[in-house]
């Protein structure tokens, strides 16, 4: 008999959709199997105001196919102007969901970014008070911190003082990747949330570089070392209702990935499900995987969870997905180079 798992249908808290002819291409792969996403607003340029938003929210929503049920979770891209009174209103109008920090630098897009935290402190007093969550690239950018380290120094440079001086500013540590990370999400109380990539759980930094180099691996914050990824495995694993997944899915065109200065970003939407399911069932934690993809994600964000079930099937080993054709040109899909068993059922 075909071993299958039921869950209720999971959401994604940190998505990459872009614009244009990628949107249009990437969208289906999402609202497949997810119900909802927090959008990412680090376009070109970025989604800096509610108008931004809602215009945005209209693109994405004039590309979803036909029947697809599919909420897109507005963000807005925080920088040193950012107006307090337009977030507020914005939030409480139900146009965002959160708010995005990006060290100015740190990432894909970031430019545009913050560079003196102090700058921000009134828009963060003003969420606190609110109740709009935080969303964070948690990075410093100094040249001289070792790009290793940088998630960690950020933890203890940035993001700690940053929670001590708001109290009660809700904060989304957003794809960690190092169990200085995890040890410090779970020493928080409930203010605090982190999620976790479907690549993370699944590839540390020899996969990008032992055996030449793995552009398609390239993310932001880089894989680290092996022992860290097990910490994440470990708490995405065990149940702790401050984690859910944020795949992080990122598209960049297979041309701007395999070239001298390659894009960060692993495109990881249509694939995302059997992925992690592989990664659960490997740890025993089958019976925890609704709790990482579709529970703690709607608790911590103050929703309920999806009424809709999603059931996945284990099988022959999937083939490797073929590269997705936009109008931009090629985007490879994750390949985390082993067998993964489970499949999303299609009625
Ligand atoms: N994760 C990445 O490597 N890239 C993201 C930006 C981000 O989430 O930091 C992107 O927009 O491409
Ligand atoms: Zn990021
Ligand atoms: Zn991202």
């Amino acid at each position: 008999m075909t071993q299958t798992l039921t869950l209720r249908r999971p959401d994604d808290w940190h998505l990459h959709l872009r614009d244009g002819a990628v949107l249009q291409a990437v969208l289906p792969d999402t609202a497949r199997d997810f119900a909802r996403a927090i959008i990412m607003p680090n376009l070109v340029p970025p989604v800096v105001t509610s108008a931004d938003a809602m215009a945005y929210r209209d693109r994405i929503l004039a590309a979803l196919p036909e029947g697809a049920d599919f909420t897109p979770l507005m963000t807005l891209y925080l920088t040193e102007a950012t107006d307090p009174a337009d977030v507020i209103a914005a939030h409480a109008s139900g146009m965002i969901t959160a708010v995005k920090l990006y060290p100015a630098g740190a990432t894909t897009n970031s430019a545009s970014g913050v560079r003196d935290f102090d700058k921000v402190r009134g828009v963060l007093e003003a969420m606190a008070e609110a109740g709009v969550p935080l969303c964070v690239h948690g990075e410093v950018t100094r040249a001289e911190v070792d790009i290793f380290d940088r998630e960690a120094v950020f933890i203890d440079e940035v993001l700690d003082p940053i929670r001590r001086k708001t109290p009660g500013l809700r904060v989304v540590m957003e794809h960690i990747t190092t169990s200085d990370a995890c040890d410090y999400l779970r020493s928080s109380d409930g203010s605090l949330g982190a999620t976790i990539t479907t690549h993370h759980l699944m590839i540390n930094r020899n996969h990008i570089l032992v055996g030449g180099i793995k552009p398609h691996y390239y993310c932001l914050p880089v894989a680290k070392r092996e022992s860290h990824r097990e910490a994440l495995v470990e708490l995405a694993t065990s149940g702790f209702e401050q984690v859910f997944l944020g795949t992080d899915s990122a598209p960049h065109t297979q041309a701007n990935k395999e070239c001298a200065c390659g894009c960060a970003g692993v495109y990881s939407a249509p694939v995302t499900m059997p992925c992690l399911t592989q990664v659960f069932d490997e740890a025993g934690a089958l019976d925890r995987l609704e709790a990482f993809a579709s529970l703690n994600g709607p608790a911590f964000y103050g929703m309920a969870p999806n009424a809709e079930t999603m059931t996945l099937e284990k099988g022959d080993a999937l083939d490797t997905p073929a590269p997705l054709q936009t109008g931009d040109g090629p985007i490879v899909v994750f390949d985390p180079g082993k067998p993964v068993l489970w499949r999303v059922q299609r009625d």
